[in-house]
């Protein structure tokens, strides 16, 4: 898979357009019979898109992680963020997903495999993986289950729900942290205010948006503020010291994902408006 290094912020201010888009956005992720993925060194989190439309496809990759299976020191979740049924092997055992529902599976479990359940119909499945000390049970769950957040409001454009799947009050893991947010008609603006959390990293996949509306991801040091212009189905990369924070065209969702200390969702210093620059 690609691998991504760090960043230092003090060298980030000078990158360009080019260098920060090589660096921080991940695109192509979902390719017809593929696991495509991005292992970051933020965090070691990985990244991926899963398109099957043929036999199952098993999670593997060996030559990057050299253990005897992928999951053998790390945890995952699976989102499923459009198409037809997806199936969901692990160890033997399926499980079935639909749009905007989870699949956790800890460290420990050796066969994992992704199909759809008609290839005529093909699933959209989106994953996140962080390394893993302790094995904790997997677990489905749907956006209903998710303890939805209503937050913002149409007058500042950020009405938006917030689905929390993974995390201290949710599906347990070791360090993953995992949610949905979905923007109302109407709002653009998610995480404004912005915040940091230097415990953790984050990575955003932006998802149902048209092919012709963008999103404007801010990132940055708070007074160093720049932007990547992201489409459908790409992912951002962010780093801890980054806020992540965006505007759209139009409406839209996205799955935010963390990994790093302080399992805590409200562990955020958020960033006075003066703050910004
Ligand atoms: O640390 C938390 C993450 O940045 C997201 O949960 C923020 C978000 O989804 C939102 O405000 O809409
Ligand atoms: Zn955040």
């Amino acid at each position: 898979m690609e691998i991504r290094h760090t960043t230092n912020p003090a060298d980030v201010k000078h990158y360009t357009t080019e260098r920060l888009r090589q660096e921080f956005l991940v695109g192509g992720l979902f390719e017809a019979n593929k696991i495509n993925m991005v292992y970051s060194h933020y965090d070691r989190l990985i990244v991926g898109g899963v398109l099957p439309v043929g036999e199952a496809l098993k999670l593997e990759d060996r030559e990057t992680l050299q253990t005897e299976y992928f999951l053998e020191r790390r945890e995952i979740g699976f989102l499923h963020i459009g198409g037809g049924i997806a199936v969901i092997a692990v160890d033997g055992k399926a499980y079935e997903l639909s749009k905007l529902d989870v699949l956790y599976v800890g460290k420990g479990r050796q066969d994992v495999t992704i199909a759809s359940k008609d290839k005529n119909d093909p699933a959209k499945i989106y994953l996140v993986s962080a390394t893993a000390h302790a094995e904790y049970p997997t677990r489905k769950m749907t956006a209903e289950e998710a303890n939805p957040t209503h937050l913002g409001s149409l007058e500042t454009s950020n009405e938006r729900v917030l689905n929390k799947y993974i995390h201290a009050d949710g599906i347990q893991s070791c360090q993953l942290m995992l949610g949905v947010t979905t923007l109302k008609p109407g709002s653009v603006w998610n995480t404004m205010p912005a915040h940091v959390h230097d415990r953790r990293m984050e990575a955003y996949l932006y998802f149902d948006l048209n092919d012709d509306a963008r999103i404007f991801h801010m990132m940055g040091e708070p007074a160093e503020t720049r932007h990547l212009v992201a489409e459908n189905e790409q992912a951002v990369l962010s780093p801890p010291w980054s806020i992540h924070s965006g505007a759209g065209t139009s409406n839209y969702s996205f799955c935010w994902a963390m990994a790093g200390e302080n399992y805590t969702f409200s562990d955020q210093e958020f960033i006075p408006m003066k703050g910004l620059r």
